[in-house]
């Protein structure tokens, strides 16, 4: 590898202006991994493993620190990250990825392809504040009638302003398009379903050999249990992120990046008679009005529905976590509050009466 700027580390002025005069002896380095009690991070001269100064979950791949050289000591703001609902029954969000420039939603021009699906993933890019990139891989590979630019009139129905490209993952020459994205100093991540082509990418990109769905089902053992590096250099020069918690993305607190993706609704809504609309039979409905005119499809109404069910959903079991863990800390806190006091108590002198 040859001599690595902070800028080709994907460091800027956003990050530069986060600095004090207190962290002088400091310097910058981007997290690459997140051990369970260390973190490594990359810097000009190469990368180091590091003892973190707060909790190890607090840090994510792509994160920036500033370290004396052995500890973390300082995280600095993160000017975009994906986070997600931890699975199991204790519900908590977890920073999966951070500063990622451009999240690249990966669909095959076949089945899986789904409006839903995309729209889904580009409000987790619009909550993350990443840029969406819409990766159309297997183009050869359309199915009956079809043309693989059908797919991309799809995606733009979608958003016309939505940034889609077609390529052929197993084609180097192809993936190479990927150069306004994952040049010098910028961070990509892959998002999509399995068998898209999210590996056959990263390996063309990184000239890696990891193993493809395809041949990891041919394994007797089953899958590969090879961990890889999660943040890798490209060979366009830029980093891919590529973390198996990624794959477990789910919506959570994500109203913003819905009513981002969903603007034209939002603001359709805002001409709905009653303020309160539940957009199905009230008089003075814009939105069933804008179906009915054919300026609204109603799947999309259908589809805008779903997301905001499925973000409370996951948004409430957070909330009512974060509500638990508050009172329990309360308690702790009256627990040790009432100790403290009856060790004051038992401390006091006896006040004793003038009679003894
Ligand atoms: N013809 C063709 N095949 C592709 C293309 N992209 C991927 N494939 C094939 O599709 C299969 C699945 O690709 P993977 O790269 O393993 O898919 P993945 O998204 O990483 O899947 P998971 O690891 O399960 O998430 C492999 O057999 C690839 O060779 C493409 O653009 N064209
Ligand atoms: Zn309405």
């Amino acid at each position: 590898m040859t001599e690595q700027t902070l800028a080709d580390l994907g460091w800027g002025a956003f990050f530069a202006q986060q600095l004090t005069d207190e962290d002088a002896n400091l310097r910058p380095a981007r997290v690459t991994e997140v051990q369970r009690d260390r973190i490594r991070a990359m810097d000009t001269g190469g990368t180091h493993t590091l003892i973190p100064a707060q909790h190890a979950g607090t840090y994510a791949v792509g994160d920036w620190v500033l370290t004396d050289g052995t500890h973390a000591q300082r995280r600095l703001d993160a000017r975009s990250a994906l986070t997600r609902k931890a699975a199991g029954h204790v519900a908590y969000t977890q920073r999966i990825a951070a500063n990622v420039d451009t999240l690249g939603i990966v669909t095959s021009c076949n089945h899986d392809f789904s409006v839903a699906r995309v729209e889904r993933y580009l409000t987790l890019a619009a909550q993350a504040g990443c840029r969406p990139l819409l990766i159309l891989t297997k183009p050869d590979k359309v199915e009956d009638h079809e043309t693989a630019e059908d797919y991309l009139t799809q995606a733009h129905a979608i958003d016309p302003d939505l940034t889609a490209i077609m390529i052929n993952a197993k084609d180097a020459e192809q993936v190479a398009r990927l150069h306004p994205w994952c040049g010098n100093g910028q961070t990509l991540a892959l998002l999509g379903s399995s068998g898209v082509g999210k590996t056959t990418l990263r390996n063309a990109l990184t000239g890696e050999n990891a193993p493809t769905q395809k041949i990891r089902q041919d394994d007797s053992k089953g899958r590969h249990t090879t961990t890889y590096r999660s943040l890798v250099q490209t060979n366009l020069g830029g980093w891919l992120i590529d973390t198996p918690g990624m794959r477990e993305l789910q919506l959570a607190d994500a109203q913003e990046g819905i009513e981002e993706v969903f603007d034209d609704l939002v603001e359709l809504e805002t001409q709905c008679k009653f303020r309160n609309c539940g957009h199905g039979a009230e008089p003075g409905c814009a939105i069933q009005a804008a179906i009915a005119s054919g300026d609204l499809d109603a799947a999309r109404l259908e589809r805008w529905r779903k997301l905001i069910e499925e973000d409370a959903r996951n948004s409430e079991s957070v909330a009512r976590q974060r509500e638990r863990q508050k009172a329990f800390g309360k308690m702790v806190k009256g627990a040790k509050k009432a100790k403290k006091q009856a060790k004051k108590q038992a401390r006091r002198p006896i006040q004793h009466g003038p009679e003894d």
